[in-house]
């Protein structure tokens, strides 16, 4: 088994550095495993998991496999390492990539900062990868502990939604039953097509699911079962649950999964995984702006609330040492609004960058910045701007690099109430169209409200 890229860190337990967000997630895995380990006669558990990832996606028909198609730039594997690295019960997630992909893997564990990921060679069937991945920790000793959990998890590669509170469903079921799986209702009715193609019969929908993943397993039962099984059945099976009930006499418990278990498999997948992740992230936007701008800030903070339902809109001082700022932050807020009052010019804006780029923040989804410019075109007719405005091309083009994706806005200030109001409801609705879409041809560029 290969460790992640070398110089990465070894699988260790996440440290006393994390974010308050990573800490809320941290306690909230704490309450649920103490919620099942506070069972009757339960211990904490030691828990694995092993993710098949040797696919070659064809029917996703691209030719990248579809475990490394990007979504928001960052590949689809790395949402799913990262839904399963949050529950730090997980001790060892096994990846089973194939050898022409090893490197391309390493470089994502490093790229993410991914932790206590090893790596273990795809077979030509997901059943052989998963047989790799248990035998890995079977047999392997990882940082010199016996790293043979009680418990395994099995989760595919490219289901990238998936909750701490299913995990411990399915862990707490196996632990029971030795075998669980995670369940949807059909869509479709299933049917029994006969040798000519007719309809023998179908069956009935209601009495049937559909069989998803995570699943979870005594190691010991789906080991022994991977090792008596067929090579039929590591050739053309499909269904681990099936492997353990046939070769170990183990009835798997059937657990009720949420809706966003399934599996990408076709292109349009992706394009739902992508909405589903835009929206996730724009959930919260942070106007940010100096003192003596307080009062514009918060005529754009208001109109964004009535633009934006659902979002938490927010303002913030950029002075104050961005003590309250650092915490927005640290709370993983990837949208924010920098607003310049009558001035061209980026350097409260570039503040803000300062300290992006010197947090984390970006490093898992990109954080979107507008900066927003505030002139009274009768008094400074925009001509005269243009050209310290355009300046918003280079900072874009450095800051990107940083996965922070900045672009510009003008926003006419008139005199006028009325015409002030108008324009704010202009700007705002261009402000959440850049959020909620999230478009990387707009970086660098200045639209006008
Ligand atoms: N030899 C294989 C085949 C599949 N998988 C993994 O098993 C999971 C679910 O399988 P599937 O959706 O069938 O993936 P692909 O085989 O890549 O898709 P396709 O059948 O369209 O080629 C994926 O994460 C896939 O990478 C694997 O580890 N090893
Ligand atoms: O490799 P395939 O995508 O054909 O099969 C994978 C799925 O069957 C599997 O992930 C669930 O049905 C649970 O077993």
């Amino acid at each position: 088994m290969e460790s992640g890229p070398p110089g990465s860190s070894r699988p260790t337990e996440p440290g006393p550095c994390l974010s308050s967000q990573q800490g809320a997630d941290q306690a909230a895995s704490a309450s649920l495993q103490n919620a099942a380990a506070a069972q009757p006669g339960r211990h904490s558990l030691a828990v694995a998991a092993v993710l098949p990832a040797g696919g070659c996606g064809e029917r996703m028909g691209v030719p990248t496999p579809k475990q490394f198609c990007p979504i928001l730039e960052r590949p689809l594997i790395s949402y799913t390492l990262q839904a399963l690295e949050r529950v730090y019960w997980i001790k060892d997630i096994v990846v089973a990539v194939t050898g022409e992909n090893m490197e391309v893997m390493k470089s994502i564990i490093q790229k993410y900062q991914h932790k206590r990921i090893s790596l273990v060679e795809a077979g030509v069937t997901r059943h052989r990868s998963i047989f790799n991945g248990l035998k890995a920790l079977a047999e392997d000793q990882l940082n010199c502990k016996p790293s043979k959990p009680e418990i395994v998890i099995i989760h595919d590669a490219v289901r990238p939604f998936v909750e701490e509170d299913t995990l411990l469903k399915v862990v707490t079921a196996a632990k029971k039953h030795g075998a669980a799986g995670a369940i949807r209702p059909l869509v479709s009715t299933v049917i029994s097509p006969s040798a000519d193609g007719c309809l023998d019969h179908s069956l009935e929908r209601a009495r049937h699911r559909a069989s998803e993943m995570p699943q979870a397993f005594l190691f010991d039962v789906i080991y022994e079962a991977y090792q008596q099984c067929s090579d039929y059945d590591l050739e053309f099976g499909t269904e681990c649950l099936q492997l353990a009930l046939k070769y170990c006499c183990t009835k798997a418990k059937l657990v009720e999964g949420s809706p966003d278990l399934w599996k990408v498999t076709y292109k349009r997948d992706l394009y739902a995984v992508e909405s589903i992740i835009k929206e996730k992230i724009s959930q919260e936007i942070c106007v940010v702006t100096e003192e003596d701008n307080k009062y514009v800030s918060h005529l754009l903070e208001e109109v964004l609330k009535s633009e934006l339902n659902h979002v938490k809109v927010a303002s913030e001082a950029l002075c104050h040492a961005g003590r309250d700022l650092q915490q927005i932050i640290l709370d993983q807020c990837y949208n924010f609004v920098c607003v310049n009052v009558m001035t061209s010019d980026f350097q409260e804006t570039q503040k803000l960058l300062s300290m992006l780029e010197e947090s984390n923040l970006s490093i898992l989804y990109p954080v979107v910045v507008v900066s927003v410019h505030f002139l009274d075109f009768k008094l400074v007719p925009p001509s005269e701007k243009m050209e310290s405005l355009m300046l918003i091309r280079e900072f874009a083009k450095e800051v990107k690099k940083r996965n922070i994706w900045l672009c510009g806005l003008l926003i006419s200030y008139p005199q006028d109430e009325q015409k002030l109001q108008e324009s704010l409801r202009q700007g705002a609705i261009i402000i959440a169209s850049l959020i909620k879409e999230r478009n990387s041809g707009l970086i660098g560029q200045l639209l006008i409200a």
